[in-house]
């Protein structure tokens, strides 16, 4: 398989400002130097708790965060310029599916429009031509032809994911940026939209960037997959390198996370997590790199990053401004 993505040594920085001019105090490194590729056709896990910057990757791809420095490559061409983004046509090859999929349509839309719209930006239809492809679309999604007349609360939450990703593969495209897509729904729905959205990447051979803190959800879906803390990659390596053969203390501890479903090893599954919390806790103020090698995070340099959550920077009354200053 190719890649169709290349992404290389990325950085996103995020301004924290203070102080009595608000000038810029420090920087939040979101992400800090990551690089990994997607390949046609295949499913790219990007694993990490809340605030290891796993959703500024995704922004920065879908061109939607501007990034500090770094190349995000797309078919060979660098689409962190908006211009080159334009001439390639990005945004009609590369579109999202989100978390929450009650908050993300728009609740004064009919499904017709909602579905309708990423093609009215880019294709040329006639009312016909749009409405019999918004039909097509609602079968592809598996959902009968009045819903096209209903709103997004006439739903229920995994019928609304579906509406999600019909419009996000509305344009044919070539890789859909999943964060997070079925953490907001009931378990017992979770399993449907997966096996759904892996039933359309068949279909369409569609590439995708699967974002997730889960690596339950994730063992269903990835053939690679890159472990992401405080902004950088810790692990990166095929679902059997990262299930079977975890090298990294903070992999294990995710993989000791998910809860064991048989019931015989279930004590021993829970003596091993308890033993690598508490690893982790006695070692959690370090940052190790790919081999294992452990930074002590306060030594780093005084300016250099604290990853504060975004709840802690409320708290200390700065700015969040989404946009790195040049
Ligand atoms: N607009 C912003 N301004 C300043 N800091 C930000 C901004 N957005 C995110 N951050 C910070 O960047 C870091 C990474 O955030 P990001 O949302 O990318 O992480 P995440 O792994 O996707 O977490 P979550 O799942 O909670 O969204 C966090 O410390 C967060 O507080």
């Amino acid at each position: 398989m190719d890649d169709l993505m290349q992404i290389k040594d990325l950085k996103v920085y995020y301004p924290v400002r203070g102080g009595f001019w608000n000038r810029i105090v420090d920087w939040v490194k979101a992400v800090d130097g990551i690089s990994f590729n997607i390949k046609a056709g295949e499913t790219y896990g990007l694993i990490g708790e809340s605030g290891s910057g796993k959703s500024t990757t995704g922004k920065s791809i879908l061109g939607l965060q501007k990034v500090t420095s770094g190349s995000i490559k797309y078919n060979g061409h660098d689409v962190t310029k908006k211009s080159v983004r334009r001439s390639l046509k990005y945004n009609h090859d590369v579109q999202m599916i989100f978390q929450d999929p009650q908050s993300s349509l728009n609740p004064e839309k009919r499904v017709e429009e909602i579905i309708a719209e990423p093609l009215r930006n880019f294709e040329h239809l006639s009312k016909h031509q749009e409405k019999l492809r918004v039909l097509q679309l609602l079968d592809i999604v598996g959902l009968d032809p009045d819903a096209l007349y209903k709103y997004p609360f006439q739903f229920s939450g995994g019928q609304r994911q579906r509406i999600g990703i019909a419009r996000a593969v509305a344009t044919n495209p070539k890789l859909i940026v999943a964060d997070e897509p079925v953490s907001a729904l009931d378990l017992s729905v979770q399993a449907q939209v997966l096996n759904f959205m892996k039933k359309i990447q068949r279909e369409f051979n569609i590439s995708y960037l699967f974002i997730s803190h889960d690596l339950g959800v994730v063992r269903h879906m990835c053939d690679n997959i890159a472990i992401m803390n405080h902004g950088r990659l810790v692990e990166v390596g095929t679902k059997e390198d990262i299930y079977k053969h975890p090298v990294h203390i903070y992999t294990k501890r995710l993989l000791a996370a998910i809860p064991s479903i048989d019931v015989e090893h279930r004590e021993e599954h829970r003596a091993e997590r308890k033993r690598i919390e508490k690893i982790y806790q006695d070692k959690k103020d370090f940052y190790y790199d790919q081999n294992g090698k452990a930074f002590p995070l306060t030594k780093i340099s005084p300016t250099h990053f604290v990853a504060l959550p975004k709840d802690k920077l409320r708290q200390l009354n700065v700015s969040t401004d989404e946009e790195v200053e040049s």
